[in-house]
């Protein structure tokens, strides 16, 4: 088949917390007049990204059992196969990875497997990258340093969040490990959309050496010393404790916790509140309206290394209203 026929693919990658969904939020925005077709991938049990996208008129198909890059599993061919068959529904595919994937093994399907690559097109893996979190990111997860080497393109966020001239120090940085990207930089009121777009990954792969053209095996690793604990609680929270002790919690035990978010049912609020966590800094915001005909639930979400539930457990319990 014409590779003219086949969809273009997008893949977003970057560590946990990095912005990715946010950037998706703005990419349905810009390209308004564009059908997207959006695979989220979500390495906890309960799927939270795909509510937080905004954008009711876009496809959004969550794969939420399993990190994408370690388990590339049926579920994902047959979304693949499924969409293909809706192909006049959409004009392109975005995948956006769990913070943790590893992309070349997500990639490896659109470059390895001539069925897949007849129908899809692997136009562009974008990383985004936390300009005040990812020097620590690098020291402390080997996550981090395989998506920057793996990308297309950097695209440096949050640069609200850090000192003009840390910027070029940052861009150097990253160039030692992946010399071949393009380095783009912005944050959440502007992303540089226009210049990402002119980028494609035919013309980046040329410019690499030969080696790098090879085939990309699928690794079957597992991401051992993480875990992803989930919690539900169909009582509603006190906002105000389950702030203070989560902000009492990060402060002390954010070495170990890379993310958290949740969507939270407090009571006498007719809508969601938002709460996420990037290393210690916790963030809670507004969410959509509760419908009529939804379950008022929360669903509360920690990232980290070696996390025990039971302590978990423990704290938000303390913060319900019984
Ligand atoms: N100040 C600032 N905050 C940002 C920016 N981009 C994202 N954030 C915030 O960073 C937090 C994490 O953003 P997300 O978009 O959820 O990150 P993510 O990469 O999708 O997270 P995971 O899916 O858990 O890996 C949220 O509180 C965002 O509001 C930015 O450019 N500037």
């Amino acid at each position: 088949m014409s590779k003219l026929l086949a969809k273009p693919v997008m893949l977003i990658t970057g560590f946990l917390g990095a912005g990715k969904t946010t950037f998706l939020n703005a990419l349905i925005q810009y390209q308004h007049n564009q059908r997207l077709a959006i695979i989220e991938n979500e390495f906890g049990e309960e799927p939270i990204d795909g509510e937080l996208i905004i954008g009711a008129d876009n496809d959004i198909y969550e794969l939420s059992n399993g990190c994408l890059c370690c388990s590339l599993n049926q579920d994902f061919y047959v979304l693949l196969e499924e969409l293909w068959g809706r192909r006049n529904e959409f004009d392109e595919l975005v995948i956006e990875t769990t913070g943790i994937a590893d992309p070349a093994s997500v990639a490896s399907p659109f470059l390895t497997s001539q069925s897949i690559s007849c129908y899809y097109q692997l136009k562009r893996v974008v990383c985004l990258i936390d300009a005040r979190h990812i020097e620590e990111q690098l020291k402390n997860t080997v996550e981090a340093r395989k998506q920057i080497s793996f990308s297309d393109i950097l695209l440096i966020t949050k640069t609200d969040l850090i000192e003009d001239n840390y910027l070029p120090y940052l861009e150097n940085l990253l160039d030692e490990i992946n010399p071949f990207a393009q380095m783009l930089s912005g944050n959440k009121t502007q992303y540089p959309f226009a210049e990402l777009f002119a980028i494609e990954r035919h013309a980046i792969v040329k410019k690499r050496p030969k080696f790098s053209l090879a085939p990309v095996p699928v690794k079957h690793h597992q991401h051992d010393d993480l875990v992803s604990l989930s919690f539900t609680f169909t009582e509603p929270f006190s906002i105000s404790l389950l702030q203070h002790q989560l902000t009492a919690f990060l402060i002390f035990q954010a070495k170990d916790v890379y993310r958290v978010k949740g969507i939270i049912y407090v009571e006498a609020h007719s809508r969601k509140i938002i709460v996420q966590s990037v290393n210690a800094n916790l963030v809670v915001e507004y969410g959509e309206e509760w419908q009529d005909d939804e379950l008022k639930q929360s669903r509360i979400v920690f990232i980290g290394k070696q996390l025990k539930p039971a302590g978990f457990e423990r704290m938000l319990k303390l913060c319900l209203i019984a």
